[in-house]
């Protein structure tokens, strides 16, 4: 990156203070006063974001329309420019913590009522929340784990009404493999049923050979009645098995590598420089290059959805404004386009409540005139992550070797049912269709909470992350201000389901770190664990359990009489122009990681939106 870039950014992102300031003093009166820059371009789709959906949205829609044009607004810089960081699995963790491509988002802290004593207040605490400001959004940061979730998940989807059946198994299947790039070749015909090898989004599996201690968890596993499962996206999700990656050749493959970088016509990076050229790494191929109508710019902050002031009350959406080379712009859709938001769970709900479109009193205390009334930002689900670390006595060097350039340190898995009454589970639990636990089994220190309290070479860290769970959070606007981050509450283990089923996840934890070999050979003992009363495990839960990142369903997919605020074809309801696609609309929340769900929401989404192009006169 060159030094006059970086100095840009980091006056622009890291000084939040600075833009807002800017923003209230200046931008809000030259706003008023009309000066800022008209650019009189029109464009048939205008995408708000180039995260996970925004890229597969702008390639399929540009290969598959003909003649028409897109601008791509992202906030963030091309990842190109930041550093090879992104490109190396096992450097993930700085990754999402480098500041300037990360959002730098905090969830609030909360107090409530215990399950355990509900005469008792209990805290979660507040931390912080990554989230992808970047070409590639959180494609670009994430773990990079290829887990779609279940078909009972899509089925939920689809059983909303007749209409809502574009969205069943099937259909998401379809999608599923037509974004992905499997690069597993030996396969069965199992393993084709249910996987792509065509799509542009590199899929493969871990490519590290196992530590013995590693092995060792796989053996108490068996011996615990947990099966082996090759296909953690086939036919079943339960039992024990290793992740595939969203990687190619051992290294990050972002939905920008292959949705965004064969499509783009051109960047235009901050402060504007000359566009890539064909033949550079990063501009077209030469199939490509007919299709010259893409224009990303990085760097472009969307601040509100501009409406057509003539028709008022039927909220119709022609163009958005932005805040982009310092000052203000705005950019129209053609008669046929559309305004696309993919700017992420919480952004998108943040763009719409900005435009007037969300709960009217969080709207009105910030100011905002209510266009239409949604419960935009009430549905906020996500994944809890918590932790048990075990010592092990046996020096193995095991972080080191599990955590080399190709490996994020999350290879190997086990998918389980929890217990809603917290006891200690069992092979019913182990071979249940529906799991609804994910354990992540790793050498490495990756509990956030925990990464201070330990040796780094000699651990045994068993995540258990929650992946149907019941509470519902929201999201609120803080202010008018678009460069304000919104409120964030994740109301972790609100309802007591929650809570037993991790508690139980979190004591078969501990029973696998009393088997042999595990106790016996490596000597491994929980640096946690003591005999602890259901009332400690709470506390011990809510202390250290931290998100897994999964913010989605801010802006659902449901009729509107049952809080929904997308259609089954993802138009906002009450306005005309204008879609959601992204994690955002997920009806419920899928029981797996959610990079290839929103790339299958994108895809469908393509699909949606060149149908009813094509029907408009
Ligand atoms: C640290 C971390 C680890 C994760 N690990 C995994 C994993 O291992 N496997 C997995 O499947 N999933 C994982 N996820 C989750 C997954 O990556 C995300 O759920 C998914 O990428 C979200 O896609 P999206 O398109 O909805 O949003 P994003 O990818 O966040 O894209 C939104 C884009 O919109 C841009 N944007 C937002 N607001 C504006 C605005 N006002 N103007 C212009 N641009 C804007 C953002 O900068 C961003 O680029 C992880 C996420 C994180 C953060």
């Amino acid at each position: 990156m060159s030094p006059d870039l970086k100095t840009r950014l980091d006056k622009e992102l890291k000084d939040d203070a600075e833009i807002r300031d800017l923003w209230l003093e200046g931008i809000y009166n030259r706003d008023h006063r009309q000066t800022f820059k008209k650019t009189n371009e029109f464009y048939d789709f205008i995408i708000i974001g180039a995260g996970t959906a925004g890229c597969v949205l702008a390639r399929e829609l540009i290969y598959n329309i003909p003649h028409i044009n897109i601008l791509v607004l992202e906030a963030g810089p091309p990842s190109t420019q930041i550093n090879d960081i992104m490109r190396s699995p096992c450097a993930f963790h700085s990754a999402f913590r480098a500041v300037e491509t990360d959002w730098g988002y905090s969830s609030e802290e909360q107090k409530m009522p215990g399950i355990i004593d509900p005469n008792k207040e209990v805290l979660n605490k507040g931390s912080h929340y990554p989230r992808g400001k970047v070409i590639g959004g959180c494609s670009t940061v994430n773990a990079m784990i290829y887990i779609r979730g279940q078909k009972a998940d899509y089925d939920l989807w689809a059983a909303q009404g007749p209409e809502y059946k574009i969205w069943d198994y099937d259909h998401c299947l379809e999608a599923f493999k037509a974004v992905e790039n499997n690069a597993r070749k030996s396969t069965d015909e199992e393993f084709k049923k249910y996987h792509g090898f065509n799509g542009l989004l590199h899929v493969q599996d871990g490519q590290i050979d196992f530590d013995d201690i590693i092995k060792d968890v796989i053996k108490v596993a068996k011996n615990l009645g947990i099966p082996y499962n090759n296909d953690f996206n086939g036919v079943r999700q339960y039992g024990i098995g290793k992740h595939q990656h969203t990687m190619k050749d051992g290294k990050r493959f972002s939905l920008a590598d292959g949705y965004l970088t064969d499509a783009l016509r051109k960047v235009e990076t901050y402060p504007p420089s000359k566009p890539f050229e064909i033949g550079s790494p990063h501009g077209l191929s030469d199939d490509a290059a007919k299709f010259v109508a893409v224009n990303v710019k990085s760097s472009a902050h969307v601040l509100n959805i501009i409406w057509d002031e003539k028709k008022k009350d039927e909220n119709v959406a022609i163009g958005v404004k932005y805040f982009y080379d310092g000052r203000v712009h705005e950019s129209f859709i053609a008669p046929k386009g559309e305004v696309i938001i993919c700017g992420g769970a919480f952004n998108s709900a943040q763009i719409l409540m900005l435009s007037g479109i969300g709960p009217k009193n969080n709207l009105e205390e910030n100011n905002i005139k209510v266009r239409k009334e949604l419960p935009v930002g009430r549905n906020l689900l996500d994944h809890p992550t918590c932790g048990i670390t075990g010592k092990v006595s046996v020096l193995n060097g095991t972080g080191n070797s599990q955590l080399n350039y190709s490996s994020c340190g999350l290879e190997l898995a086990m998918f389980y049912k929890g217990d809603n009454k917290g006891k200690v589970l069992n092979q019913k639990h182990f071979l249940d269709e529906r799991p609804d636990i994910q354990l992540h089994v790793s050498t490495s220190l990756l509990d956030p909470v925990n990464a201070t309290s330990g040796k780094k070479n000699d651990v045994l860290t068993l995540l258990s992350t929650l992946n149907l769970p019941s509470s519902v959070g929201h999201l609120e606007l803080r202010s008018s201000n678009p460069f304000m981050h919104p409120k964030i509450f994740l109301n972790f283990y609100e309802k007591p389901d929650d809570l037993y089923l991790m508690m139980s996840s979190l004591k078969l934890s501990c029973e696998i770190f009393k088997q042999p070999p595990l106790s016996t050979v490596w000597g491994v003992e929980s640096y946690e664990y003591k005999e602890m009363s259901d009332e400690d495990w709470e506390q011990y839960i809510r202390e250290k359990t931290f998100s897994s990142s999964h913010a989605c369903s801010t802006v659902k997919m449901a009729p509107e009489s049952q809080g929904g605020c997308v259609d089954h074809r993802l138009q906002v309801y009450g306005t005309k122009n204008l879609r959601v696609a992204d994690a955002s609309i997920f009806p419920t929340i899928p029981a797996g990681n959610l990079n290839a769900p929103v790339a299958m929401v994108a895809w469908r989404a393509s699909r949606l939106i060149e149908e009813d192009y094509k029907n408009k006169a």
